[in-house]
């Protein structure tokens, strides 16, 4: 939905930027017919008036801290989006918002009420620098020959292959476990296949937009060759042109919700949020097993029942066993906490119930992550009460969106903590299985069967991580490129 009134807006203000120029270039035209005094008085006044207004310009621009990108050959000029702000004047649809309601909306709306877009799931991340497309608008970049920059398996091989080494971490697994649990909380970039398949037969790279950046294998690959397959799935991500909003350079679509508010659990958006919630007592639906309360199940992975996937606030909730074990566990804890608070407030609706445990949850999350989590992933010195929250004041003039860079690159650097194993430990804190995590992806069900999910939070917590260092574990590398069916690791056998 196009908001007609802000349209209009943002109408006027790009005319006003983009006629500034033009227009004194115009106005100078007539004065060719006066004297050369007064042509050269004229132009330096000319000039000047032009050095002025560019420098407002530029004022107004570099004042934007989140400039999309200066160097777009932008075709379109209705479609303009060299800065984050775009998104907004151009399509961000209307929202009512209640400011007497105390609690946060499922889908980040209201949050700010000169804003209440931002940060909202459905928006785009922001670009804290500027795109660089070999054609200004969404073509990937090239080499400086114009060439397509090399493979980045071809890369991965030559800087990673046999160079990984198990170095441990003196912090245990969960702090990787904690950051996918709050990236998923902030950034989930859609992919934008279509259904299509990019890499046909394993061999083919995909033309479409959705598969350009299929990464191509070479034929020599030390892993790949033995199987044949020349071509890794890698899926261009969807963009506002597949939510009515054709901006140039691409801008990308962030379907969770910004703010750390547990949508991953709770969903980030109405629809999601009242499939997960059974509007009894103010819990999320869920299902008992063995005495073990559970998420409840989504669908299956193969045609054997057994292999279930779970339902939950985010579609990545079953990837790996570490996520899946953290969906459980906040399920059990929001649970838990409109239990207790339904023991001590008995006249509390169902709503009250629902929303007052998941501002308690919402506000863990936050703790734990500024508290415990950053100040081990940043350092002591970045996170420190004076630099954190000394003169970090809330500012309503910034845009809470998470940005590109952070979702893209910086926050994904976490990958190379990635262990290649789990450790199952029983309450004599006894190892009693090993699991590779590439066996187990898209596979939760080994977490309801026994005691494995005790055992693996057990395991978690006592098995030290992989230190952080410029490579990937080996199995997570393989198996997160191409999500190969079957047992990745006896790939490596
Ligand atoms: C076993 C653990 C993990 C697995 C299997 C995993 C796997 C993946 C995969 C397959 C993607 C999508 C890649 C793409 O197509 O672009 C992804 C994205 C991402 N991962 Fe991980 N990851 C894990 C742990 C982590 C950790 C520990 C962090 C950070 C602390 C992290 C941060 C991210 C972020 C920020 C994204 C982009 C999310 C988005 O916007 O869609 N991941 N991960
Ligand atoms: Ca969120």
């Amino acid at each position: 939905m196009v908001n007609d009134i802000v349209l209009e807006t943002w109408t006027k203000s790009g005319e006003t930027t983009g006629l500034i120029r033009h227009r004194n270039d115009e106005d100078t035209k007539p004065l060719h017919a006066y004297r050369s005094q007064v042509l050269v008085i004229s132009m330096i006044f000319s000039v000047l008036i032009i050095t002025f207004l560019m420098s407002v310009i530029d004022f107004w621009i570099d004042d934007d801290q989140f400039v999309q990108s200066q160097h777009a050959i932008v075709k379109n000029k209705d479609h303009l989006a060299m800065k984050n702000r775009e998104y907004f004047y151009q399509c961000a649809p209307i929202v009512s918002c209640d400011y007497s309601d105390k609690y946060r909306t499922s889908n980040g709306t209201c949050n700010n009420p000169n804003n209440p877009i931002w940060g909202s799931s459905n928006t785009p991340f922001i670009r804290l620098v500027d795109a660089h497309y070999s054609d200004g608008i969404s073509k990937l970049r090239t080499s400086s020959d114009g060439e397509p920059l090399p493979s980045a398996r071809e890369i991965q091989v030559k800087l990673f292959l046999n160079k990984q080494i198990r170095i441990p971490d003196k912090n245990n697994q969960l702090l990787m476990q904690w950051g996918q649990f709050v990236a998923h909380d902030v950034s989930n970039l859609a992919i934008d296949t279509n259904g299509e398949d990019c890499c046909t037969n394993k061999n083919e790279l995909g033309v479409s937009r959705a598969c350009e950046a299929s990464i191509k294998i070479p034929i020599d690959d030390p892993v790949y060759s033995k199987y044949n397959i020349t071509c890794m799935r890698f899926t261009r991500a969807m963009t506002s042109n597949n939510y009515s909003c054709p901006l140039q350079p691409l801008t990308f679509i962030d379907d969770a919700s910004h703010f750390i508010d547990g949508s991953q659990i709770y969903g980030s958006n109405d629809y999601v949020v009242s499939k997960l919630r059974s509007f009894t007592g103010g819990t999320l639906i869920s299902v008992l097993d063995n005495n073990q309360e559970f998420c409840p199940r989504s669908s299956f992975n193969s045609s054997d029942t057994n292999k279930y996937l779970y339902n939950s606030g985010d579609s990545r909730a079953n990837l790996n066993l570490g996520i899946a074990l953290f969906h459980n566990m906040f399920l059990r804890f929001h649970n838990y906490v409109a239990f207790k608070l339904k023991i001590e407030n008995s006249l509390w609706s169902d709503e009250k119930l629902y929303q007052e445990s998941r501002r308690f949850v919402g506000a863990i999350i936050q703790h734990i992550t500024y508290t415990q989590f950053l100040p081990i992933i940043l350092g002591k010195n970045y996170t420190k009460d004076e630099v954190l929250y000394g003169n970090n004041k809330y500012d309503p003039t910034v845009n809470p969106s998470t940005s590109q860079e952070f979702s893209t690159g910086a926050f994904r650097v976490l990958h190379n903590i990635i262990p290649a194993q789990h450790r199952f430990i029983d309450s004599n804190y006894t190892t009693v299985k090993i699991v590779n995590v590439t066996d187990w992806m898209n596979c939760p069900y080994l977490l309801q069967q026994g005691s494995n999910y005790d055992q693996l939070l057990r395991g978690l917590l006592s098995t030290e991580g992989r230190l952080s260092q410029p490579s990937y574990n080996p199995l997570n590398t393989i198996s997160m490129l191409t999500y190969l069916p079957g047992n990745i690791a006896s790939i490596f056998e």
